[in-house]
């Protein structure tokens, strides 16, 4: 075989990691690929950070390509790197990090950046854009502290920013430039309903409104507008739209213009190098929604694997405002002029406009508001340069459901973001014999972006299965099954299925080789149900959870050893000092769970450290008991009722080490004042006068959630029974990634009262706690004393280099 080339891949954004795939699809092993990612996290689904926002998920949830597939198709992915230069002479990429890797191909990805007005006070704190994890972030943080938020403009993301801080319970005033919402995408009449609309969900607007300087002290307390006027403000969200990120591009001498140029096999004029995404302009049109960037994605893969096409053409532009109870599609040309007419309907009373443009007999855009379901078939007929009358003619006003799905042609379009038919959609259910939106998504990315089109894929799925389909299915697990994980644990136990590829070859998974959301789930699974003989398959963990430590956005890690109950010594201490010394530690940080944190370990030195602290493994990265939080209780307090930290060391004690479906996290306070914060514990116990109060289900996260009263309960024993049957039942019932935040408000806290309360149930479930409990062992000395372990993991594994 000969040699690989090198294909070098800079952002590892949503764009450049879609060409990736789209070139493993043609040839797998053609390259050897290297990406380089700014933001340290694999590449994640940007357009959900509204929904995230919005609360509707999380950004655990946002993964697009999650760190194992990049292991399990050989890229070497660097996160939290940024390409400074490129020599394209010797075709060589350089980074901060001092790193110089030679290309033979190299895709440009590097996306856009948010536009920053440059007001006086812009740098102020409090003022952010919209475009990453860490902007989302700061916003949820904001609003827990604050109450007033600004966003200034008024267009897709500013409106999809406000619906958000509203759910987060801020007041919001979107402030805007022109005298009618989203000018760029809307008409007038469209942009009017759309903001009466959005005035009765809560938002106020100020139109015609040019924004002239932030006021505040450190931190932003208002905003001034060019006549003079003022606004509070706590919080700002600038979101007036975005440039083309193209400064590596220009000073590495690669023509640009708005974006980098490029031709319609997405070539610049540099040989060798390629540009995708945000920050490509391709006939001077540069893109900023998904669907052109994926399409752009498409031929690319072609161009770099020798596959004949031909080329890119541009792409027909739709967009959707994700907030919810507003229906706005807009496609194509949005306003009339001399050559363009208009086909209209306006149902006031309804809430309903739609407009169709026409220009030389054929349709060239559309704008809806309130009935947007005719809006792919729009896009559609726009992009085969459709008559009007084919529209008209065909009057589908009345359909909805499966009878709209039913009329469809099969060259229409069902997700816009991906250009998906469906044709393509209806030929892989069948062929595939897909029963869900998820294995749909799975296998023909539908529905895997903005997620907009889910509705009309589990209406095909319907128009296509009949009576087979229930619509009110539970989700399977993941794309490679139709179980649900009910089923797949029922199926567990009656099949006595023991390892993870058994579950998938005898339940029929349709990858041999499952996934990264099946595969961490099985091993959960498995264990749980037989804690004593399942043997844990660490290939099938979380890579933080196979290495036993956490990966930081420098590519170093974490070393958190444990202190019940958040105690040290003299003796610990001094290990801690010594070993941060001798391995050059950047910095040891004490942590919200009360304990140290080495932080800025190299990968290699990580079994040295664990030995030389001899220490157990505070378990910081796993899905598993994390910390045990207690105030200093009875013996220094002058409020105390009760011994907190020996009540939390004990419990610390008892359950470190257990397997749970997600991180858990207690506390124990000595009286009601509750200063080990037990209101927002996955397991939060508060002593009284004589008793303890156990509380559950609170989570102090993105999804703040107060944790609610389980039971009273006297004694310290009755608390460690309590909690063992609590933990072992959340074990037994929630689903792998599921906090007992999300469990707790899905079950009802009544329904666990019930169960809890009957003392048989209460002692199985402590017998099956203790038998799981039975088999921990610390995890650094069990690697510790596993020479291949340590090889394989700390040595042979394909680690950036210098990070060894
Ligand atoms: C909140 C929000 C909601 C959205 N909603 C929608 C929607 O509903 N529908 C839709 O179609 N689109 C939507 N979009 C737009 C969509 O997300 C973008 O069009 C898309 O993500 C662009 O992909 P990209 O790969 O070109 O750029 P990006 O996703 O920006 O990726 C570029 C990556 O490259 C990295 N990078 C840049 N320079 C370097 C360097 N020198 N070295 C290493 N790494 C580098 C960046 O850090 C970044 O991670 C939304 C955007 C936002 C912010
Ligand atoms: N649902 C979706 O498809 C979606 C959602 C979010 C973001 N996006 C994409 O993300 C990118 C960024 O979105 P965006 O809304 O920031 O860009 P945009 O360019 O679409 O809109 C920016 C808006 O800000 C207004 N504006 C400009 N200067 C202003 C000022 N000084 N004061 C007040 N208002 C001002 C403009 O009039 C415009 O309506 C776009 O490419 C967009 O398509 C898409
Ligand atoms: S919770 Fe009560 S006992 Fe514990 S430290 Fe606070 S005030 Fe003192
Ligand atoms: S329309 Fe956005 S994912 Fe399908």
């Amino acid at each position: 075989m000969g040699k690989k080339q090198k294909l070098v891949l800079v952002g590892n954004g949503m764009a450049g990691i879609r060409a990736i795939e789209e070139i493993l699809k043609i040839s797998p092993s053609l390259f050897d690929i290297t990406v380089f990612g700014s933001e340290p996290y694999p590449n994640y689904n940007r357009i959900q950070l509204s929904k995230v926002l919005q609360g509707d998920t999380n950004i655990d949830d946002i993964t697009l390509n999650s760190w194992e597939w990049y292991e399990e198709n050989d890229i070497l992915l660097y996160p939290g790197e940024t390409v400074t230069s490129i020599n394209t002479e010797n075709q060589i990429v350089s980074t901060d990090k001092e790193r110089h890797v030679v290309y033979d191909k190299l895709i440009m990805a590097t996306g856009s950046v948010p536009f920053m007005l440059p007001l006086p006070g812009a740098d102020k704190e409090g003022v952010t854009a919209f475009r990453d994890i860490k902007d989302c972030e700061q916003m949820i943080k904001s609003s827990d502290q604050y109450e007033k938020a600004v966003v200034i403009g008024g267009g897709l993301l500013g409106l999809e920013a406000a619906r958000g801080l509203l759910n987060l319970g801020m007041k919001v005033d979107v402030v805007h430039l022109a005298d009618y919402l989203m000018e760029r995408q809307l008409d007038k009449t469209a942009g009017k309903m759309l903001q009466k609309e959005l005035e009765n969900q809560g938002m106020n607007f100020l139109l015609e409104k040019q924004s002239a300087e932030i006021i505040g002290k450190d931190r932003v307390e208002g905003l001034k507008f060019k006549y003079g006027e003022e606004i509070k403000a706590d919080l700002i969200v600038m979101a007036v739209g975005i440039k083309p990120n193209i400064s590596l591009a220009s000073e590495s001498g690669i023509p640009v213009n708005r974006g980098i140029i490029v031709n319609d096999h997405l070539e610049t004029e540099v040989p060798n190098v390629f540009a995708v995404g945000e920050c490509a302009e391709h006939k001077e049109i540069v893109y900023g929604l998904v669907a052109p960037l994926y399409q752009q994605g498409q031929e690319v893969a072609k161009r770099i694997c020798g596959v004949e096409s031909g080329g890119y053409l541009g792409s027909v532009l739709s967009t959707q405002l994700k907030v919810s109870g507003v229906d706005v599609f807009s496609t194509g040309k949005i306003n009339e002029d001399e050559d363009t007419k208009s086909v209209k309907v306006f149902d006031d009373w309804h809430g309903v406009y739609q407009k169709v443009l026409v220009n030389e007999g054929k349709i060239t855009g559309a704008v809806l508001f309130g009935d947007t379901k005719d809006g792919n078939r729009l896009l559609s007929l726009i992009n085969k340069g459709a008559a009007i009358e084919e529209y008209t003619d065909n009057d589908r006003s009345e359909e909805t459901g499966i009878d709209l799905i039913a009329s469809m042609p099969e060259g229409e379009i069902i997700c816009g973001c991906n250009g998906v038919t469906k044709g393509t959609i209806l030929e892989a259910i069948n062929s595939q014999d897909l029963t869900t939106v998820e294995q749909v998504k799975g296998c023909t990315n539908a529905s895997r972006s903005c997620g907009g089109c889910k509705p009309l894929v589990s209406d095909l799925l319907e128009y296509t299965l009949g009576e087979e389909y229930d619509k009110n299915q539970k989700e399977s697990i993941c794309a490679c099954t139709t179980l649900s994980r009910d089923e797949v644990i029922e199926e567990i136990k009656e099949k006595e299925l023991t390892h993870t590829r058994e579950v998938m070859n005898v339940l029929g998974w349709s990858s041999e080789e499952g996934c990264s959301k099946c595969k961490p789930a099985l091993n959960y699974y498995l264990g749980m149900l037989n804690p004593t003989e399942y043997k844990d398959e660490k290939e099938s963990r979380f890579v933080n959870e196979r290495l036993h430590a956490n990966i930081q956005n420098d590519g170093t890690y974490s070393v958190v050893p444990r202190m019940y109950g958040g105690v040290t010594n003299a003796e610990d201490l001094r290990k801690i000092a010594d070993v941060a010394d001798k391995y050059e530690v950047k910095m040891i940080k004490v942590t919200g769970g009360q304990r140290l944190d080495l932080l800025g370990v190299q990968k290699g030195d990580l079994p040295s450290i664990w030995s030389e602290l001899d220490m157990p493994s505070g378990s910081a990265y796993a899905k598993g008991l994390r910390t045990v939080k207690t105030c200093v209780g009875a013996d220094f307090c002058r409020f105390g009722t009760q011994d907190s930290i020996g009540l939390g060391v004990q419990m610390e004690k008892k359950f470190e080490g257990l397997n749970t479906p997600h991180k858990v996290k207690m506390s124990v306070s000595a009286c009601p004042r509750n200063c080990a914060e037990g209101s927002v514990k996955d397991v939060g116990v508060v002593g009284l006068d004589g008793e303890f109060e156990i509380y559950v289900g609170g989570n102090g996260g993105t999804h703040m959630r107060k944790a609610e009263l389980l039971v009273k309960v006297k004694t310290d024993e009755e608390v460690l029974d309590t909690t063992a049957a609590f933990l072992q039942y959340y074990r037994e019932n929630a689903s792998y990634l599921e906090r007992t935040s999300s469990w707790v408000e899905r079950v009802g806290i009544e329904h666990i009262q019930t169960v809890l309360s009957d003392k048989k149930v209460l002692i199985d479930l402590n017998q099956r706690m203790d038998e799981a409990l039975s088999v921990v062992q610390d995890p650094w000395s069990e690697t510790l004393e596993d020479e291949t372990l340590l090889r394989d993991l700390y040595e042979n594994v394909k680690v950036p280099a210098g990070l060894n």
